[in-house]
Order: C-alpha cells, then sequence, then structure tokens
C-alpha cells in the first residue's frame, strides 16, 4: 500500500519532525493507493533531494545516491523499509517483532549519528520517517570501500595502515568518550572519502554504554567479534570495538583475516583461543599493537587509550591521534532544558525525568569527586592538548611514549585513565549525550548564523529552538534500560545483521551511583512524524555481505530449528531495486533495473583446492615503486577531511576545535618506515608470491606480478610522455563526463560509453591506485580489454558511462539442486560455464551453509543445503530471524557452537552485481580502473575483481 492512502497519525498535517528541522509537506499530495510509482524526491529539513542510483545495499536496505534541487549537493540515503517483505516466511508474530526491532534500531542510529561530529564518521545530514520507510540522509562518501580498497592494493604498507589505523583509533575514542560504542567495526563498514580518509558508516548496531554496567548484545559480524562476545559474556562496550579494530587493522597490514577457518566450530576456537599467526613481514611494534589489541582476556586487552599511544600509531607523529572532542566543563546546575528537550529521543524518559535523573547524577558524590580530581589534574599539567585529547595526565603520554619497551610490556590498564573517571568523558550515557546535544545545539546554531557568538554559557540564556523529536507510536515501552527492546527481536531485516543472544540490561547509571532509582525510559527515539510519502516498498536486495559472513552452523545444531529455518526462508529469488527510478520523472537518472530482475540463476564458478581461498585472496600482488609513487598522498599528515573539519569548525566559530596547534598528525617525518622499507618489500614481495604459489593462483601470475611491478615503472618511463600529450587533450573532455552518479543525461547507460576518454571520470584518488589497477594504455584499450575478460568470464554488462555496470549471476537454479548438494561446504567447488574457461574457483566458503566437520569431497558441488539460508557469517541476535539463541534455546554455554546462525540468501548472495569504472588518474598520465560492489557475496566479488585485474594485465 502507498503511503498515501495509509492513515497516519500526523498525516499529512503535521509537520515532520527531523533531527534537522521540519520536513515540508508536499509528500502529501504524492500518488494514492495502489500506485506503482516509486518515491523519486524526499522532502526534509534541509532540501528537496532526488533520488539517483543505487550505491549499495546491505542487510537494514539500499544506499541510494540524492542530489538537493537546490544546489546539486549529493549525499546517500539510506532506506530502510520499516516493514518487512518475507511474506509467507515468517509469522506476523515474528515480522512484527522484526519489524519494532528494525525501527528501533534505525531509530538508534538516527539518533546516535546525527549527534556526531567527527571527520572520520560519515555525518548524518536529515532523517526522514515516512509510513513505510526510514530515509537516512548521510554524506556521500565517494571514495569506495576500505574492502576494494584491500582488494585492489592488497595488503597496505604500515605507514599507509598508520593513517588508516589514526584515523580509525580517532573515530573509535570520540565515540567511546561520548558514552557509544559501535559495535559492528568491519572492513566494509570503512569507507574512504575522495581524500584518502576514512569514514566510519553503520552505526545501526552501536548503543550507549555505561562504564559501570554491561551490555551483552551479541552483535557484529563473526570474524571481527571478540571473544567475550562468543562466550555469552558481558561487556562494558568499549573493548568489543578495540578488538574489532585489531581485526581491522591485521586486515590492512596482513590483507587477510586473522581468524578463519571453513568449520564454525573451528573458528569460534580460534577466535577464542587469540592464537595470531603473523607474518614476518610485520614490524616488531606492528606485531606488539595487535597482539595487545587481540587479547582475549577483556581486562588485559588495550584500551583505544593505550592503542592511541601505541609506539606503532605514533611513528612518524608528534603524539597520539587526536579525538577531536571538543573541549568541556563539567556540568554544573542548572541544567539547560533546551538541551534535555533535545534528548527526549534518546530513549531517556520524558524531559523532566531526564531533568531529574540528570541533576543527581551532576550532585552525586562520584560525579563531584570526579571532577575534583580532574581539577586537581589539571592543575599540574599542560591543559589544552591533553585535554583535546580527552587524556587528563601529559607525563602519562611520556612515560608511555618515552620507552618503547614500556609500551610494549604493560598490559592496557596499568597508569591508563579509566572510562567513566573524568566528569566530561564517557562518565554516564545520560551526561554524554547532554554534551553532545548541546553541541549539535550549537553547531545548528552557527551554521544558521554563522557570526553567532559561540555556546550560550548559562541556560538562562534564551534556548536555541531545535526540533522535536517525538517518539514513534511503535516505541513507548520500555524500561529502565539503555538498551532498547528492539534489541531482542531482530529486526526484521532483508537480511539480519545484528545478532544477538541476549537483550542489553544496563541499568541506569544512578543505581551504580546511588543517587537515585533507573531511569525509567520511552523506548526509543522518534525522530520523526510519519509523513504521507507515496511509494513502493523497497525490496531487499542483497549485498553488503560481511567479509566474514559465510559461515553457518545452525543447521546442524538444530535440525529442527534448520527445518523450521527452511520453511520460512525466502525463495531464492533476486529483487529489483525497488527503489529504482521506473517512474521517476527526473529524466536525468540512470535506471538499472534490468540487471536485478535477471531470474536467480547462478553461474556456478569453480572451486578447486588449488584456487585461492577467503581471507588469503585478499593477499594482493607485489608492489614496486610505481605503487610507492602512486601512493605517496597517503601519509599526507593533514587530510582534507581534518581540513574540511576545521574549516567546518572555523566557521562555527567553535576554537577548542582540532585546530589547536600541535594536535594534528604532523608530516610523517619518521624515517623508520621507510628504513626497511626496501627489506620488507622484498620479504612482502616473497612471502606474496609464496602465497600465490600455495594458493595455487598458478606460477605464471606470480611471474607476470613481478614483472609488472618493474615493468611497468620503465614502460611508464617511456610512455609517460606520449600520455601526457595525451592527458591535455583529454583533460578538456574529462570535465563534461564526471558526472558518474546517475544523474546523467538520458537513461544513464550508454553504448560504449567509454570507448574515448570522454567518459572516463577523474579522479583524485591519488595514492589510492597500485600497479595493478593503473595502466598507460589508452581508454580505448582498456576499455576492450575489459569487455574481452568480462565476456571471458561469463560477466554480464552493460556499459555505463564511465564504465560498466556488471552482473555475474547463477546459471544453475538451486532450488533444483538443493537436495542433491553435499554437506561440505567449506571447499565448495562448481562448474564455471564461461566460454573458453573452464575455471576452478573456489568460494572459500562462501556458499558455506554448515560446518566443516561433516563436509565432504572437495570437488562436489556445493551449496547450502537450505538455498535460501544466508551465507552470511555475522552473528544472529537471539531474536533475530525468529531464532532465539544463547541461553534461551541451547543455552549461552553451547553459544559458540549454536548461535551462529546459517543466513543464507543465496539468490541475492551468489549474484554479483558490480561496476567497474576507468578513471583517470590526474597528473599521472594514468588510467586506472575501480571496481565497486552493488551487491553480492564478498568473497565472490573479491575474487572477481582479482580475476578481472589478472585477466586484464593493466
Ligand atoms: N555515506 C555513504 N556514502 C557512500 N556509500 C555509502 C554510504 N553509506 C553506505 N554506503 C554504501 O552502502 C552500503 C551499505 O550501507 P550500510 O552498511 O550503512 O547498510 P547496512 O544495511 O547497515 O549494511 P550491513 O548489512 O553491513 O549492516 C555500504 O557498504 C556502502 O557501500
Amino acid at each position: 500500500m502507498s503511503e498515501a492512502t495509509t492513515p497516519v497519525a500526523n498525516g499529512g498535517s503535521t509537520p515532520v519532525h527531523t533531527p534537522g528541522g521540519t520536513a515540508s509537506q508536499s509528500d502529501r499530495h504524492m500518488p494514492s493507493s495502489g500506485s506503482k510509482q516509486r518515491r523519486t524526491t524526499i522532502n526534509a529539513s534541509t532540501g528537496h533531494w532526488v533520488l539517483g542510483k543505487t550505491i549499495g545495499a546491505g542487510s537494514m536496505g539500499k544506499v541510494k545516491l540524492a542530489k538537493k534541487l537546490e544546489g546539486g549537493e549529493q549525499v546517500a540515503v539510506k532506506i530502510v523499509p520499516r516493514q518487512s517483505t518475507d511474506d509467507g516466511h515468517h509469522s506476523s508474530r515474528d515480522r512484527e517483532r522484526a519489524d519494532h526491532s528494525k525501527e528501533v534500531r534505525t531509530a538508534r542510529e538516527a539518533a546516535i549519528v546525527t549527534l556526531l561530529d567527527h571527520p572520520y564518521i560519515c555525518a548524518m545530514r536529515d532523517v526522514v520517517r515516512t509510513n513505510h520507510h526510514w530515509y537516512m540522509l548521510f554524506e556521500y562518501v565517494n571514495g569506495g570501500q576500505m574492502l576494494d580498497y584491500i582488494i585492489s592494493h592488497g595488503r597496505l604498507k604500515e605507514k599507509q595502515a598508520r593513517k588508516f589505523g589514526r584515523q580509525i583509533a580517532s573515530a573509535l575514542d570520540y565515540c567511546h568518550r561520548n558514552s557509544i560504542v559501535h559495535r559492528d567495526l568491519k572492513i566494509e563498514n570503512i569507507l574512504i572519502s575522495k581524500t584518502g580518509d576514512i569514514k566510519i558508516i553503520d552505526f545501526g548496531l552501536s548503543n550507549l554504554f555505561s562504564p559501570r554496567n554491561h551490555l551483552k548484545t551479541f552483535c557484529g559480524s563473526l570474524y571481527f567479534a571478540a571473544p567475550e562476545l562468543l562466550q555469552a559474556r558481558q561487556y562494558t562496550g568499549p573493548e568489543v570495538d578495540a578488538w574489532s579494530f585489531g581485526i581491522v587493522l591485521y586486515v590492512l597490514v596482513c590483507g587477510k583475516v586473522p581468524f578463519d577457518d571453513q568449520s564454525m566450530p573451528q573458528l569460534h576456537a580460534k577466535i577464542k583461543k587469540g592464537l595470531v599467526d603473523y607474518p614476518q613481514w610485520l614490524s616488531a611494534e606492528c606485531k606488539n599493537l595487535i597482539s595487545r589489541m587481540l587479547v582475549t582476556d577483556p581486562r588485559q586487552r588495550a584500551s583505544l587509550h593505550e592503542i592511541m599511544n601505541h609506539p606503532w600509531m605514533c611513528k612518524g607523529f608528534s603524539g597520539p591521534p587526536e579525538n577531536y572532542l571538543p573541549r568541556r566543563e563539567p556540568l554544573q546546575l542548572p541544567l539547560d532544558p533546551q538541551v534535555i528537550q533535545g534528548m527526549t529521543g534518546f530513549d531517556f524518559g520524558s524531559t523532566e525525568l531526564i531533568t531529574a535523573h540528570l541533576t543527581r547524577v551532576v550532585e552525586s558524590e562520584e560525579y563531584q569527586s570526579a571532577v575534583r580530581a580532574t581539577a586537581r589534574e589539571h592543575s599540574v599539567q599542560a591543559p589544552s592538548a591533553e585535554k583535546k585529547r580527552g587524556f587528563p595526565g601529559l607525563d602519562f603520554y611520556r612515560r608511555r611514549n618515552s620507552s618503547s619497551k614500556d609500551a610494549l610490556t604493560n598490559p592496557s590498564a596499568e597508569g591508563f585513565p579509566q572510562l567513566g573517571s573524568d566528569p566530561t568523558n564517557a562518565f554516564s550515557p545520560l551526561i554524554s549525550v547532554y554534551y553532545l546535544v548541546r553541541e549539535k545545539q550549537e553547531r545548528d546554531r552557527l551554521e544558521a548564523n554563522p557570526g553567532a557568538a559561540s555556546l550560550p554559557k548559562s541556560p538562562g540564556e534564551k534556548p536555541i529552538k531545535v526540533p522535536d523529536l517525538p517518539m514513534p507510536e511503535a516505541a513507548h515501552t520500555n524500561d529502565a534500560s539503555y538498551e532498547y527492546p528492539g534489541e531482542k527481536p531482530t529486526g526484521g531485516r532483508s537480511r539480519p545483521r545484528a545478532r544477538t543472544h541476549g537483550e542489553d540490561e544496563i541499568t541506569e547509571d544512578m543505581n551504580k551511583l546511588n543517587v537515585g532509582s533507573p531511569v525509567s525510559v520511552p523506548q526509543s527515539p522518534a525522530l520523526l512524524s510519519p509523513t504521507p510519502l507515496d511509494e513502493q516498498p523497497v525490496k531487499k536486495e542483497s549485498a553488503g555481505l560481511g567479509i566474514l559472513r559465510r559461515f553457518s552452523t545452525r543447521r546442524h545444531r538444530d535440525p529442527d530449528r534448520e527445518k523450521n529455518q527452511k520453511q520460512q526462508a525466502p525463495t531464492l529469488s533476486v529483487h529489483p531495486p525497488g527503489g529504482d527510478l521506473a517512474t521517476t520523472p527526473q529524466k536525468s537518472f540512470s535506471v538499472r533495473r534490468a540487471r536485478d530482475r535477471d531470474p536467480p540463476l547462478i553461474t556456478m564458478i569453480h572451486g578447486g583446492s588449488s584456487q585461492p581461498q577467503h581471507s588469503e585472496l585478499l593477499t594482493p600482488p607485489s608492489t614496486g615503486d610505481h605503487r610507492k609513487r602512486l601512493s605517496k598522498g597517503l601519509g599526507r599528515s593533514t587530510s582534507t577531511s581534518e581540513a574540511d573539519w576545521r574549516k567546518r569548525q572555523a566557521r562555527r566559530g567553535l576554537s577548542d576545535g582540532p585546530q589547536s596547534a600541535g594536535l594534528i598528525d604532523p608530516p610523517l617525518t619518521s624515517g623508520s618506515d621507510r628504513s626497511n622499507a626496501s627489506v620488507r618489500r622484498g620479504l612482502a614481495a616473497d612471502t606474496e608470491m609464496r602465497d600465490i604459489e600455495q594458493r595455487g593462483t598458478s606460477n605464471s601470475r606470480a611471474t607476470t606480478l613481478r614483472t609488472k611491478s618493474l615493468g611497468h615503472a620503465r614502460r611508464e618511463s617511456i610512455q609517460a610522455r606520449r600520455a601526457r600529450r595525451q592527458e591535455a587533450k583529454e583533460a578538456s573532455l574529462l570535465e563534461a563526463a564526471t558526472d558518474g552518479e546517475g544523474y546523467a543525461a538520458g537513461s544513464g547507460e550508454i553504448g560504449g560509453a567509454v570507448a574515448s576518454a570522454e567518459n572516463v571520470k577523474p579522479v583524485y584518488l591519488k595514492g589510492l591506485f597500485s600497479v595493478a589497477t593503473t595502466s598507460t594504455k589508452p581508454v580505448s584499450v582498456i576499455r576492450k580489454d575489459i569487455i574481452r575478460v568480462l565476456k571471458q568470464l561469463g560477466v554480464e554488462y552493460t556499459e555505463i558511462r564511465g564504465g560498466f555496470s556488471c552482473k555475474h549471476k547463477p546459471s544453475i537454479d538451486l532450488n533444483k539442486v538443493v537436495d542433491n548438494v553435499p554437506q561440505s561446504p567449506e571447499m565448495a567447488t562448481n562448474t564455471v560455464h564461461t566460454p573458453g574457461h573452464r575455471r576452478r574457483i573456489s568460494f572459500g566458503g562462501l556458499m558455506s551453509g554448515g560446518d566443516r566437520d561433516d563436509h565432504g569431497a572437495n570437488e562436489k558441488l556445493s551449496t547450502p543445503k537450505t538455498p535460501t539460508r544466508k551465507m552470511e557469517n555475522s552473528l544472529t541476535n537471539s531474536d533475530a530471524s525468529n531464532d532465539s539463541v544463547g541461553a534461551g534455546h541451547h543455552g549461552a554455554r553451547a553459544l559458540g557452537d549454536t548461535t551462529t546462525h546459517v543466513q543464507s540468501e543465496l539468490g541475492g548472495s551468489l549474484i554479483l552485481n558490480f561496476e567497474i569504472f576507468i578513471v583517470k588518474v590526474p597528473l599521472l598520465s594514468l588510467h586506472g580502473i575501480q571496481f565497486k560492489r552493488l551487491g553480492g557475496n564478498t568473497w565472490q566479488y573479491k575474487y572477481m575483481a582479482e580475476k578481472i585485474l589478472k585477466e586484464l594485465r593493466l
């Protein structure tokens, strides 16, 4: 039913509330009932946005590009359907529960992210909730995913990894000091901006934490999940992010995940044991840091503070990364009622309750003694720099940083300030949110009136008018928990992502503080009232499978539930992207629906023991000087992101921003990274070659790669002049062809689109290319090569502006083979029906639907017994997918074996949708190719990208 025909509270006559303002009411005039029209515009408080092409998809929904009518600003819109469309597969109760869970998670993500202001966290611009959807408008991050980066480059040099690592640390520290834990940090949730800086996305599993309480929701992706999660232990919060960060760092520097196994139980066991294999090329410092992060005992694990101060992190920099926390003073009474008003979207209860409880916290002896202690500390140290980092002690840095030996041996807690001891940082969620709301209001105020003075110093000042954040109707039940009740049900996501074995039960801080009774909070934040938008519910689309999501033990753990799941699971099908622009009045958008409507046939790519498997596939070709040269932008000390952020801050007049001298990463001066570079390069190259040989991708590949890395530079020097001449010619043409975001005139699908330089999109990603992805060949040759390789690999493609829209689809209907599949998925081998190429390609477990213990022969066609199961290797909410797990059904003890469910979505995950763009690398006389995954399994995608690159021989 279209939204226009669904009577909703507040209908079109009531202003739509958003965190950023009030949306316009024009949506109420959208087409009426039964219309198949899909939304093409969004009216939000920030303006009118025209939806463009789909740029990503996850388990919550799809992400589309949108352009502002006024001014052309672009944003990424995460479109989250509010009603599950798993018709016939779930009982209505299950569906309701799932929808409710999804609702509160989305509301929480919106509520949290809208308050954050950090250069390395993807900012939310606006949010609109309609009858059927949430539209979350984020800043558009157009540099691709970190995953793509790793695929193109393989493992990173430590210096490059350090840059990213510092940015991740900065963002996490900022979150943690605001009482927010991300809980789903993984390589896929790290995007790269056009300036080469990271942006963390997807706070859908984030939550508030209290240093004095515990969470117990089991969520995240298995490969990145901390051992305590697998053991169903309660946790405070930051420590699980620290573990995930350790995994991410390992992936960055090693090009593979540290814990991997085809067998789910084995994988669980490996994670719990925490035995990590460190490649020999890794520096001792890097190894030490990762080993401090991947400590199975969370109490012994490095805190963010230790991580940020670790010698490896600080190498070449003047100190730990900046965390961009604004300067804060301890709270004093009276509280600002306007700020309190802004906290009502946060599940803390009414304004009266919030005021009462916050007052109690501020008056509590614990808070007051923390204030006194902090004041004492600050009085004996240089205040500004340390405070800006949120760290209390300068001598502490000196101590930790003065001796790498010290830092390498001491446990995390020793000598480090503990979260919760600083009245301005993570003392309690209530206090953190108070600061965040106040700072957000201040930013809004300064944006609206750039000349305005900074924060009002007293609550007596005239309050700033901010929009209300009313609760959604579905969310007015609650208890004294910071964890939304929606933690219980899993969430009706098209692909459940949040996995939990329990519900967090954080008792309100005041209990622990002895200042009063627990806060009674309403259920979930409501950011918006519904507005009558007419639209087709966005259908599910498979994409964004976690890098780790490919296993499941569920069917082996509980046959009954397995059967149940099979019955309930959606049939194998690929849904068209419902939100695409079939009816858009904006002719300027791309229409790319056909690829998603194709039948759910699977092209079975071959597997074989000789083929690369999972994480090993991440190991890249070796790189040479050429790559080094190309990559030199990565070590920039002050990123454009930071610069942008600073500019914003400066505009706002927030002098306490990150612009403080000395706090920003200085230019890299240390030669230590370079000193052993050649040795390490050699080692790395050798190791890579060994890897390549071991995994059987053929010696010729190794040779090719090695030759390429050396030969490419030579070739380039010869061809450089010619290319430069070409470049000048092309430059004028490029400008006109840069709109590769779906706003191109006409359909956006153009024959022979990249036949000439005219359609080549220049990218300013210097440093984000490697030998494997760049070439001095003319565009026309690259285009022909790509077409040749795509045909050779049986990839369907359509030429689009600047590149190719590709689909690699199954050629076998899994429904027909479902009963014949062997149990063993991990050595899945399938036959590729590609003309002239019978290849053996292993999905490396991506087809896994069961564990290894009962697997069959390697060469068998291996697909999950239940084709509709997801192959994700994510952890599943106890309530997710209507499967209770953990204590409720199997007992927490058995969590390791029972809580990770098969969540197959074969149809979606085996159909790869991706794009290849031929791009121009400015100044370097090169063209590069960029991959972008739109949907399908990560590993399959990774393999395909590697395969194409290899065959292209750029
Ligand atoms: N701000 C953005 N700019 C550009 N692309 C984005 C942005 N946000 C998301 N995407 C793309 O959309 C994909 C899905 O986004 P996101 O991870 O937020 O969705 P999700 O449904 O929560 O995913 P998951 O299944 O991992 O939980 C991302 O992997 C990315 O490719």
